[in-house]
């Protein structure tokens, strides 16, 4: 039986506005189960996601490789729908990794993480998701440049609200510009931030994670945890908060001991309602397995 895992990511990191990602252990599962003369796919997300073709991942594969024969699938995910985890990316490389082995016309992880940004409109989901562990990634003349970092010894506490914000809706919050000043103060942060991720200097780069200018501060009338968390965590000496992607889901990164205290700490908050995970990165991104 072919099965495809693909990991959640967190894209932005706070400065990295669409071009900084990194993958989390937790996983989307999706399973061939026997050939069929319908696509169908058993899925536990409820009706707010099809089950025949109209579906993202079965779409996404016949997008690429229209002739496949339909399959019966079965998907299993821990990734909640339009939280910031990129479950769209997930379900996207998730269809392209699909076709790619049932069709026997492999493509190279490039060739997808190309095809894969198309798709998404941005690189910092789909980059992680196919690669893993922490990516930097931008297009140019529409090509995807990808560069994967050092593996990160850090955990994330992931606080996941309980509403959904669709991408699209926060991206809606954004403005069309940015003064001159502010786009290069913007991106003298990001480009120190890389440079302290690429160079494992946490004392650096975490406090720049909350530094961002491109998005948060338009998307945090739409999070309200974001203040709450950022701010309980300073209370007990913790830089690291942002907004992962696009939101309402509040990420921690840092040292697992200190998470467990913040963790405690967020337990406690009764504004605070929804689910806490705390994960390591994930290394190595989509995975195949033929049994
Ligand atoms: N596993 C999946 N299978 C099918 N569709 C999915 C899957 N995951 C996500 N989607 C689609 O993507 C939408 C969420 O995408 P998006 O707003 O970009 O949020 P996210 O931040 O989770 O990527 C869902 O409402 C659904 O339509
Ligand atoms: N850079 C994008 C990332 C969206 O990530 P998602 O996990 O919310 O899909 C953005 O910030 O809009």
């Amino acid at each position: 039986m072919l099965t495809i895992t693909v990991p959640a990511t967190s894209a932005n990191l706070g400065p990295g506005f669409d071009s900084i990602g990194i993958a989390l252990d937790m996983q989307l599962t999706l399973q061939v189960v026997r050939p069929s003369d319908h696509w169908e796919i058993k899925h536990p997300f409820g009706d707010e996601v099809p089950t025949d073709e109209r579906n993202l991942i079965i779409k996404t594969a016949l997008g690429l490789e229209p002739t496949l024969q339909p399959q019966q699938l079965q998907m299993a995910s821990k990734i909640p729908l339009a939280r910031g985890l990129g479950s769209s990316s997930t379900a996207i490389v998730a269809g392209l990794v699909l076709a790619n082995e049932l069709s026997g016309n492999k493509r190279s992880l490039t060739d997808l993480l190309q095809v894969a940004t198309q798709l998404e409109g941005h690189p910092d989901n789909v980059a992680p998701a196919l690669l893993g562990g922490l990516v930097v990634a931008t297009v140019v003349d529409q090509q995807v440049r990808a560069v994967k970092l050092p593996l990160p010894n850090l955990f994330a506490s992931v606080y996941v609200p309980n509403e959904e914000l669709l991408t699209s809706a926060s991206r809606e919050a954004l403005p069309t510009e940015l003064s001159y000043q502010q786009a290069i103060a913007g991106s003298s942060v990001a480009n120190t931030l890389v440079a302290a991720l690429a160079s494992q200097d946490w004392a650096v780069a975490l406090p720049l994670l909350e530094r961002d200018q491109f998005h948060e501060q338009y998307r945090a009338k739409l999070v309200p945890a974001l203040a709450t968390v950022r701010q309980m965590a300073h209370e007990l000496g913790l830089a690291g908060t942002y907004l992962s992607g696009a939101g309402p889901t509040v990420i921690t990164l840092g040292d697992y001991g200190q998470l467990m205290a913040l963790q405690q700490q967020l337990k406690q908050n009764p504004a605070l309602t929804g689910q806490l995970h705390l994960l390591p990165v994930d290394a190595t991104g989509v995975k195949v397995q033929k049994v």
